[in-house]
Order: structure tokens, then sequence, then C-alpha cells
């Protein structure tokens, strides 16, 4: 088994004119917690997307585990889980209903997912929601049940893109948790998050993206280099703050 989960190699991905993912090589140690981070439009969700075999790259390879992803994708993606951005549900099923419908598209036996489902339902708390409808369900609990879904198969590697937007700190918490387990068992997570303070508490290697190509990757320790990952974030994406050139100068100024 290669010692890699994922490992990408010269990746790109254009749409028309605009280049998104500019050359990417990335190579994720299996076991690893590994963040994928950059600015907003930097390319990791499409990056995440090529990865997981939802989006064609232009050019370059995947293998998840050693098996290409675009070349043998049902062997790729048996072995592993996804919670994609904007993740689509089947609204009108309920929670329990979506997790028995994921393990039968997945072949599972009947009983086994029925009590796996139980399971993830009580551990992600969302057991006294689980015969409602996906439709009713908040952000946070649409992360929790998409993620429940994504884990059911027992993947070797997992793929989230943005798991704590707009998921409120208890069950951040408990998702933090979950994935922690998860990892502690040698599964391997590789997750694109905004938030600087999670990664660095999470994530035992990242990969700063920026204009579609990898500034930086490493250990996070190595990354930061003395400073907090915000720091070293933004001294590598070297972004100014808004406003601090003189513009917006009639924001905030009343007369009369
Ligand atoms: N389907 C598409 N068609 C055209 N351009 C696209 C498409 N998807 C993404 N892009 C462009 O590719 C670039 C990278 O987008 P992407 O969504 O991968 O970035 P991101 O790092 O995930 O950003 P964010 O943090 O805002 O989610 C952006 O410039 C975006 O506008």
């Amino acid at each position: 088994m290669s010692e890699f989960a994922v490992q990408t190699r010269g990746l790109v991905r254009r749409f028309g004119e605009r280049t998104a993912v500019a050359g990417v090589d990335l190579a994720v140690p299996a076991g690893s917690f590994f963040g994928l981070v950059g600015p907003n439009g930097a390319g990791k969700t499409t990056t995440l997307s090529m990865i997981t075999g939802l989006l064609r790259p232009t050019a370059g390879s995947v293998t998840l585990l050693g098996d290409d992803v675009w070349r043998d994708p049902v062997a790729a993606k048996a072995r592993m889980g996804a919670l994609p951005e904007g993740l689509r549900l089947f609204e009108r099923l309920s929670g329990r209903e979506l997790l028995r419908y994921t393990g039968r598209l997945r072949g599972m036996p009947a009983g086994v997912v029925a009590a796996r489902a139980d399971e993830l339902l009580a551990v992600l708390d969302l057991d006294a929601a689980a015969d409602r409808l996906v439709v009713d369900y908040s952000t946070g609990m649409r992360k929790k049940i998409g993620l429940a879904a994504a884990l059911l198969h027992n993947p070797a590697v997992l793929f989230l893109d943005e798991p704590f937007e707009g998921v409120d700190p208890v069950s951040a918490g408990t998702i933090r948790a979950v994935l922690e387990r998860y990892t502690r068992s040698g599964a391997t997570v590789l997750f694109s998050s905004h938030v600087m303070e999670l990664v660095e508490r999470l994530c035992d290697r990242i990969a700063v993206l920026d204009q579609g190509r990898v500034v930086a990757a490493g250990p996070v320790a190595e990354i930061r280099g003395g400073r907090s990952l915000h720091e070293a974030f933004l001294a590598l994406v070297g972004r100014r703050t808004a406003g601090e050139d003189g513009g917006l100068a009639w924001l905030g100024r009343w007369s009369g």
C-alpha cells in the first residue's frame, strides 16, 4: 500500500481562460490530519473536487492509496468519503432514511447500515432529529448528517470542504471529536478551512494554496515558524487589509 493516502501530480484545472488550479503537487501521508488552506478563490474547492472524482482535471493525476482516482474511480471511491461544499442532500428523506439510502447505494448489508446509522446519529447528537426531514435541518445539522453519510462505509480517507463553516461551537466540537477519533484509528482526513485556529489545533500538516498554486506545505510547526498560523498565513498570501490604502474614506462620515 502507498505511504501516501493522497498524491496529486501537476494537477491543473482551467475554466475557459481562467486557471483555477495551476499545477498542484500534494502528498498527504496516510494517517495524517491534513489542512488545505488559502484565501477565497485560491482553488481549494476545485482541488478537492478533482481529488474526489467530482471534477475532471485539465491535466495531472490523483492517486488515493495507490489507486488512480480518474483511471480507476470505483476502487478509489470505495475507500473515500467526502463532504463537499454546498452538499446537496435528499431533502425529502429523514436523516435516518438518508443514511439507509446511502448505505444501500454503497452496497452495504442493511443490518450493518442500521446499526452504524444509529451510532453515528447518537454520536453526532442527531438522534432526536433522526426522523425529521433533512429539509428542516439547520446548517450545522446538515454538515453533521453529511459527515455521517461520508463515514458510514468506514472509508480510509475522508475529504471535507469547509466542514466548520456556519457551524456553532457545540456542533463544531462534536464534529472535531468524531474526526479526532477517526484519525486516531489510522484514517486520513484532508479538509479545507479558513479558520486558522482550528487548522492549527487539528492538523499535523498543511498546504497553503494561493492563486491555484501551493505556496507552502509541510508540518504545521514548520509553516508557522514560531508565529501563529494566522500570522504565517497572512505573510504567505501577502494580502493587505481592505481600506488601508485610503479607500472607503466616505465610510462612517456623517454630516449635518
Ligand atoms: N465552475 C467554474 N467556472 C468558472 N470559474 C470557476 C468555477 N469554479 C471555480 N472557478 C474559479 O476558480 C477559482 C478557484 O475557485 P475555488 O472555488 O476552487 O476557490 P476556493 O479556494 O475554494 O475559494 P473559497 O475559499 O472562496 O471557497 C476562482 O477564481 C473561481 O472563480
